[in-house]
């Protein structure tokens, strides 16, 4: 494959990042084999690396892990937001080292090999990290040869070739079946047995109808803290299928991609839950829906924010919560109508963070209240959604 726009792979070499403008990065690859086109981002958070990678938020995303030591406590069954990882894969700066934690089940590369999912170590991540501040979030394909065998080229042409997130629904690929969520935060000792407070048996909890665009399954196990019953339906459910459940409140959760493209579908259905007055919580992709449905506009951020340590402002009395945050669009604050209120923004950029109706029980937040990983000083959002129902 020998083209002299293309570098050689430097010996020892097994794995390589491609951008779309045809920056090559070699280091050495870990869990599967292959290759994959998305995205590629930066995430700031120092632990949690197995709710980040499982996060369907992350479809169509490749992880630069800022912290240099990722994979180092494992992997373990319970500290999962989805079945399945589903970042296409991550980029680190340090080889994986043994686990070490009382809690590990299965090495971290073990793990993304045996999920599909492709391992980049050896990389300097700070200076990649550098450059998607700067240039902002490039399309690249992640590979991994254990024989060190690339065709650069192909694999260059495969990263200019992706469309690129903006105007891709993502949200119908990774959505579930309808179910009946059971299950509350974690504890030590009990994984996500529910206690006493949320038995299912209490059937005076006000019945929160949940859809599920990509959702993190910490948002369920925290309505259930809260005090809710909690149904999932798919992406797609339409208004009859919602009103069917007899909810006392909606939820929209977060999920991957463009939500003006998810929009196209989930927005009529939004507002006509607007329309009869339903109480409605969204979070993240969720929030944007709110915001599209309200009448405002979305865009694609520069970079994105993708940590677990964001500041931001509640605006009614001043307070700053920090947050954990895994998002690439935005509402655009100054398309909103005049019975929307921002009532949260990012104090790193300004970016809007929440939002709220001013004649409906009509809230969202950009960030992820529900953590995992990240602070839970937010909970209370999950508290005042559920308390307003009853
Ligand atoms: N975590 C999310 O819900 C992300 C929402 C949307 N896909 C974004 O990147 O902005």
């Amino acid at each position: 494959m020998a083209n002299a726009r293309y570098p050689t792979v430097p010996k020892g070499a097994t794995g390589v990042l491609v951008l779309a403008d045809g920056t090559v990065i070699f280091g050495r690859g870990f869990g599967a084999s292959g290759e994959a086109v998305g995205e590629l981002c930066f995430h700031t958070a120092m632990t949690g690396y197995q709710e980040i990678m499982t996060d369907p938020s992350f479809a169509g995303q490749i992880i630069t892990f800022t912290f240099p030591h990722i994979g180092n406590v494992g992997t373990n069954p319970e500290d999962v937001e989805a079945d399945t990882p589903w970042a296409l894969g991550c980029v680190v700066r340090e080889d994986v080292t043994a686990p070490s934690s009382f809690r590990n089940v299965e090495p971290f590369d073990q793990w993304l090999k045996a999920h599909g999912r492709i391992g980049l170590a050896g990389v300097d991540t700070r200076a990649l990290t550098r450059r998607i501040r700067m240039a902002g979030a490039p399309d690249a394909v992640i590979a991994h040869d254990p024989e060190g065998k690339f065709d650069l080229k192909a694999l260059h042409e495969k990263a200019k070739a992706w469309p690129g997130l903006e105007g891709m629904d993502l949200a119908v690929e990774v959505t579930g079946e309808q179910r009946d969520w059971t299950g509350g935060p974690w504890r030590l000792g009990f994984g996500y047995e529910p206690t006493e407070t949320d038995e299912p048996s209490a059937d005076d909890r006000p019945h929160v109808v949940a859809i599920d665009y990509g959702a993190k399954d910490n948002i369920f196990r925290n309505l259930v803290k809260a005090g809710a019953k909690v149904s999932v339906l798919p992406a797609t459910a339409t208004y009859e299928q919602i009103m069917a459940l007899k909810p006392a409140g909606v939820f929209l959760s977060n999920g991957p991609g463009d939500p003006a493209a998810t929009g196209e579908y989930a927005v009529p259905v939004i507002r006509r839950l607007i329309d009869d007055d339903m109480p409605i919580f969204g979070i993240c992709l969720g929030h944007q829906l709110l915001g599209l449905a309200a009448g405002a506009r979305t865009s694609k951020m520069h970079q994105g924010h993708r940590g677990a340590n964001h500041p931001v402002k509640r605006l009614e009395d001043g307070v700053v919560e920090i947050t954990s945050m895994n998002h690439g669009f935005a509402i655009d604050a100054d398309s909103l109508p005049a019975n929307v209120v921002q009532t949260h923004v990012s104090l790193f950029d300004g970016s809007n963070c929440g939002i709220a109706f001013t004649d409906k029980p009509v809230f969202g937040v950009q960030y992820h209240p529900e953590a995992s990983p990240g602070p839970q000083d937010s909970f209370y959002l999950f508290k005042r959604f559920v308390e307003g129902l009853k």
